[in-house]
């Protein structure tokens, strides 16, 4: 096991391609310059954007930075083993792609070419509704690697049980329920460009390639694009449903579901008493609620609340293998990461994804090894100390 993930740090020094060199570089931050460069400025708008001033977006970061390591020295940490088990999925280290909507936007192989990284890693992708490549064609792009799908939640139930079906046969095994985006926040950049990507058509795979969503069109949507989009996002949005509405998707998904977007104690326990079986702490990565709390700041007491009952799962500002160490410390079953690796996608489509996966790996696993820890279970409150 040492250096499963490690290994790739020789890789890049033996090719002699790190920092900007081609590939790609390995630094989060100049990762993002670059794309921005090679990217449409309404697409890096839309997926670098956050809600509002950025101030959660920024807040999610600073998170980070208040909670600092304590390195423990020969401790025997050269053979270390980062495999966990989550939501029912056995994973090679518990991180997670994000679901990420509309990734045609980002490159032309989209979400196949995130599907083919993720699955040759063993890392699960959480494909989004707003995914721009159907449920089966994904599926077929993952192959044997594992594969859960994120719900925006239709409200129309047939509908939503034709959708939750058609996920549980392509072999999708765990559900992840997004409540934080029923409608889309106050996204100035978004709104000074005018681009919203769902108007064009994109990321509607999922719901066009529905037959009981189509019948419930008048014309097709090949045929009037834009009463389709609408339709479809007329059912996705609002909030009329409540905590009592879970009990249908229990009865409609026979596998592990999560909540995504948790923010408060109370929610996660409302969570538990539904019978979930998980939780996503997250704000989304900023771009909801402007002004609402760093997700690491509200981890730990969502913890205590209900970490016994549900596993913890965590996004929103991860970039480094610090951080990844830092969430997991603080109770995190596992993270998911969002901008990161779409902007991998950009760069290369397959290929930068999978760079950027392995990046994040190594330099997780190298934190890991240098701070003393063998194995994830080790990774405990004590291993922190506040900045
Ligand atoms: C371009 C973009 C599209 C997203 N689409 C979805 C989506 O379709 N469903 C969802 O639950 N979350 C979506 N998210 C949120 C991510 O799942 C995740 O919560 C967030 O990106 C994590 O923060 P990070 O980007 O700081 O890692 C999206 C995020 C971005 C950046
Ligand atoms: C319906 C919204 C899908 C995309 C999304 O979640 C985001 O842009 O954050």
């Amino acid at each position: 096991m040492a250096g499963q993930f490690a290994g790739y740090q020789n890789e890049i020094y033996l090719q002699g391609y790190g920092g900007t060199a081609p590939p790609f570089t390995t630094d989060a931050t100049r990762l993002e310059a670059a794309a921005a460069e090679l990217m449409g400025p309404e697409a890096y708008s839309y997926v670098a954007g956050a809600a509002g001033s950025g101030a959660t977006a920024s807040a999610n970061r600073a998170a980070f930075d208040r909670w600092r390591l304590v390195p423990r020295m020969l401790t025997d940490a050269t053979e270390r083993d980062l495999s966990s088990t989550v939501l029912g999925t056995p994973l090679p280290a518990p991180v997670l792609l994000a679901p990420v909507g509309v990734q045609s936007i980002v490159h032309a192989d989209a979400e196949r070419a995130t599907a083919r990284a993720a699955a040759a890693l063993g890392l699960p992708v959480v494909l989004s509704t707003a995914s721009s490549t159907s449920i089966e064609d994904v599926a077929e792009a993952s192959g044997d690697g594992p594969r859960w799908f994120q719900l925006y939640w239709p409200n129309d139930p047939d509908v939503c049980g034709s959708i939750l079906s058609r996920a549980r046969e392509a072999g999708y095994t765990a559900l992840v329920v997004t409540l934080d985006t029923w409608t889309l926040a106050w996204r100035p950049s978004d709104l000074d460009s005018g681009y919203l990507p769902f108007l064009q058509g994109e990321g509607m795979a999922v719901p066009f390639s529905d037959p009981v969503f189509r019948s419930r069109l008048d014309k097709a949507p090949e045929d009037d694009l834009p009463s389709a989009v609408l339709r479809w996002i007329s059912m996705i949005t609002g909030t009329d449903r409540g905590w009592d509405a879970l009990a249908f998707l229990r009865e409609h998904w026979d596998g592990p579901i999560a909540l995504k977007g948790i923010q408060h104690p109370d929610d996660a326990r409302r969570a538990a008493d539904a019978g979930m079986d998980g939780v996503v702490v997250s704000n989304h990565g900023g771009r909801q609620v402007d002004g609402a709390v760093a997700s690491l700041d509200v981890l730990p007491e969502i913890v205590a609340a209900v970490g016994d009952r549900l596993e913890v799962l965590f996004d929103s500002g991860v970039r480094t293998g610090a951080d990844v160490v830092k969430a997991l410390a603080l109770g995190a079953r596992a993270v998911l990461l969002g901008r990161p690796w779409v902007y991998g996608l950009a760069h290369g489509g397959e290929d930068g994804v999978r760079h950027v996966l392995r990046s994040l790996l190594a330099d997780l696993d190298l934190t890991m090894g240098l701070s003393g820890h063998r194995r994830i279970t080790e990774l405990t409150p004590a291993v922190l100390r506040r900045a």
